[in-house]
């Protein structure tokens, strides 16, 4: 995973240096759904709850392997969903994975979840989504030194009058937290085109709009339907058409990229064919991030880590990418000039003896 090549121990020092270093940089996490980021420890803790009335569920974990197939990845949330099926474990979810992050020096982080209600009337998407931002509405940057905001999900199966659910709550908790609405699910499931319209509402209301895109080669004939409702963000951007390469250039469309999911996923080979390489020869904007990091097993410090021991990227640049994620985020001017200001301050702190020497 992460390679002791010689370009990192002569710019790092060793191994450690470099995953130290990026834990210690402040970063920027933007495509993290909830119930993928659940940590092995608190999912273990869900199963002892559940236990008792869900017998089925006791000896449950994430098995650690590469899938074949992207598809099979989507059957772990028949089993995840189980756990959390409650406003209670909700809550309990929403904020360990907050205080994960947190504790891997993640200081602005855009969490995103497909809201949900059970059989029994007991937990609604409206109930889902209050008990979400409840927790998000806790964590202050003065007091907790990071900063949540939340993007409702919408799945691909989703029929349109279920998308347009989301998207009002959507609306509704706009000023509560909310920044903005996702295409998200079974890559080989569903069409843009069923749930286009409810994007359209989002954007009239000013909201944010990210898309998976091109996660599978088969998802091609979708995207310029997709680039008509010109997303903020892409997720991915795994198969591109020229069209959309052009599209992403021109208007300097940001991607999210989650480099350990594409590979453990097979939508990627291996890290060194991953399309980092190419956005970063071409200089297309994009920003490092999980994707699942409960199920894959990556934390957003060592996916910085095995992006500088990929493609042999230096503290300095290492950085200038958590620092160009700044542009991307969904939040407003103001917050991006608090993190440039808190990032520029970490940058030129003598504190961090190894960006001192690469500076000097
Ligand atoms: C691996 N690449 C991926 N591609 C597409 N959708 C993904 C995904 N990883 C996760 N999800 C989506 O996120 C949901 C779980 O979190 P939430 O219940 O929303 O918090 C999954 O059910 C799936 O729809
Ligand atoms: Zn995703």
């Amino acid at each position: 995973m992460v390679e002791p090549t010689p370009f990192i121990l002569t710019q790092y020092g060793s191994l450690e240096n470099l995953e130290k270093y990026c834990r210690d940089m402040p970063k920027i996490e933007l495509h993290a759904h909830i119930n993928g980021s659940i940590s092995p420890e608190t999912l273990q803790q869900l199963v002892e709850r559940k236990k008792e009335k869900k017998p089925h569920l006791a000896q449950f974990t994430i098995p650690k392997r590469k899938l074949d197939v992207i598809n099979e990845f989507f059957s772990i949330f028949n089993v995840v969903y189980q756990l959390t099926d409650d406003d209670e474990s909700i809550g309990y979810i929403t904020e360990s994975v907050i205080l994960d992050f947190k504790k891997d020096g993640v200081q602005y982080l855009e969490l995103r979840t497909t809201p949900r209600s059970d059989k029994n009337g007991m937990m609604t998407k409206e109930s889902y989504v209050g008990i979400v931002l409840s927790v998000i509405q806790k964590f202050s940057y003065s007091e907790h030194g990071i900063i949540v905001k939340l993007i409702l999900s919408i799945d691909r199966r989703n029929t349109l009058e279920e998308a347009m659910e989301t998207v009002n709550l959507a609306i509704k908790y706009k000023n509560r937290g909310v920044v903005g609405v996702d295409l998200c699910g079974d890559p080989s499931k569903g069409h843009i085109d069923n749930v286009k319209p409810a994007f359209i509402e989002a954007k009239k209301h000013g909201l944010k709009v990210t898309l998976h895109f091109g996660e599978i080669e088969e998802n091609i004939p979708e995207h310029a339907s997709m680039l008509e409702l010109s997303p903020d963000r892409l997720g991915h951007a795994t198969h591109l058409d020229p069209e959309s390469k052009d599209y992403i250039s021109s208007k300097n469309i940001p991607v999210e990229m989650c480099m350990t999911s594409n590979v453990l996923s097979n939508t990627v080979k291996n890290y060194r064919e991953h399309h980092i390489r190419d956005f970063l020869i071409t200089g297309y904007k994009f920003c490092i991030c999980t994707d699942d990091k409960g199920v894959f097993f990556s934390d957003l410090s060592t996916e910085y880590a095995i992006a500088a021991s990929t493609f042999s990227l230096d503290p300095k640049s290492l950085f200038e990418l958590s620092f160009q994620s700044i542009d991307c985020i969904f939040d407003n001017d103001e917050t991006k000039l608090q993190l440039r200001k808190i990032w520029n301050d970490w940058y030129s702190s003598s504190k961090n003896s190894l960006l001192t020497n690469v500076n000097d």
